[in-house]
């Protein structure tokens, strides 16, 4: 069986204890199936802090350029609030993200049957979700430059940061949405605020320009970013495929989060460009969360939206779809069975930890081989 790399980059708070849950399904996956997974690891964020003095080294760095895919968990907690900003633990992912070249961030939000009771929102909107928000990954605010605090001399300080997008970052994002919706249900919604700026004219008129570009088949909206948060709470079956900027991606996701229960539930992709000749894309899998500092250490973390993302790896990055919509189906059948986390915890179900709700996915894994 080809040997697949995969470098662990578990990180800080709860990141750690749900990639726990992740290397008991590897390991059995390697030892019963002869997977072939061939794990190396590294350290991100504070706890790459703690041991550098920086958010990444460079040598995690190196093996990360060198891995098939990445498996990232959570950085980032208050024991880090007065490191220098160049170097608090969220810069490490940034890195990431910026030297994979990792512009397209993949964000399904699917409620699964057994949790439409879990959201905050009525039952009837949220039962059967599938929606898909991509997030461009590698430009706007996040990345703009100038991005600066300076000293008006006066007792005043400007705090300044630039969204910035060129027409070829928008292109390309905007061609992955419609070849994902081709993939789902052929619609594509493109979110942005072309009323107040000038970024989001631009990313309007590509994503419209682009579409005429062979994707005619596919059904295009536009519609205000703010707006679309209001749509996402209001009626999300509406949506198919959301294309949206980082700062907009990253708000509206988090949103969807909630559709689905938890924050705890959120997997996501972000993968480069193919590369020329192999075709493969760099690709970084990790769960829309944090680190949870308030429930970190306590054992009480949801470990799906980890397990989830490790899925998402065998289907991007592996060509592993059986075993991908195994596991997935393993999850949807704990969350039948009635086992539950604290952060999707209702009447009449069993409350569960981390271990005990990675142990039970892995066990209803086992079960499903052929
Ligand atoms: N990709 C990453 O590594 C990210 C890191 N962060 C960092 O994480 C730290 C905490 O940020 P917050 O804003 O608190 O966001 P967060 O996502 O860590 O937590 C928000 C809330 O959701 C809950 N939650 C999150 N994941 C959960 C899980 N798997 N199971 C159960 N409950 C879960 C937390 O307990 C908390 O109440 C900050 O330093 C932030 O910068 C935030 C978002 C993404
Ligand atoms: C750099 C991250 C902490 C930003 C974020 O919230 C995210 O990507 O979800
Ligand atoms: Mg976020």
């Amino acid at each position: 069986m080809a040997n697949r790399k995969l470098l662990l980059l578990p990180g800080d708070g709860i990141g750690p204890e749900a990639m726990g849950e992740v290397r008991h399904i590897i390991a059995h996956m390697n030892e019963a199936e002869g997977a072939g997974f061939e794990i190396d690891e590294g350290l991100v964020g504070g706890a790459a802090y703690d041991a550098h003095g920086e958010s990444i080294s460079d040598a995690d760095m190196e093996k990360a350029l060198a891995a098939d895919a990445v498996l990232f968990g959570a950085v980032g907690g208050p024991k880090w609030d007065d490191v220098p900003y160049e170097q608090r633990p969220e810069a490490g992912l940034l890195r990431l993200r910026k030297d994979l070249a990792l512009f397209a961030n993949l964000r399904p939000a699917i409620c699964y049957p057994a949790l439409a009771d879990s959201s905050s929102l009525r039952k009837d909107v949220v039962e059967g979700l599938d929606i898909l928000i991509l997030r461009e990954l590698t430009g706007g605010v996040y990345f703009g430059e100038p991005k600066e605090i300076i000293d008006l001399g006066n007792g005043q300080k400007r705090g300044i940061d630039t969204q910035v997008y060129d027409t070829y970052e928008i292109e390309r994002i905007a061609a992955m949405a419609f070849e994902l919706a081709r993939t789902r249900d052929n619609r594509v919604c493109s979110m942005e605020k072309r009323n107040v700026m000038k970024s989001g004219v631009l990313w309007n008129e590509v994503v419209t320009a682009t579409h005429k570009k062979g994707y005619e088949d596919v059904e295009l909206t536009h519609m205000l970013a703010d707006a679309g948060g209001m749509q996402l709470v209001r009626w999300p079956k509406q949506f198919d495929v959301i294309v949206t900027d980082n700062l907009f991606g990253d708000m509206l996701s988090d949103v969807a989060a909630m559709l689905t229960g938890s924050l705890g539930m959120l997997p996501s992709a972000s993968l480069g460009a193919p590369d020329e000749t192999t075709g493969k894309r760099k690709a970084l899998y990790e769960p829309v969360h944090g680190s949870a500092p308030d429930i970190a250490g306590t054992g009480a973390a949801n470990p799906i939206a980890m397990i989830a993302s490790f899925a998402m790896c065998m289907r991007y990055s592996f060509e592993m779809i059986a075993e991908a919509d195994r596991l997935e189906a393993a999850i949807a059948k704990v969350l039948d069975d009635g086992l539950r986390t604290g952060d999707i915890m209702s009447d009449g179900m069993t409350k569960v930890g981390t271990t005990e709700m990675g142990a039970a996915v892995l066990e209803a894994y086992k079960a499903s081989a052929a």
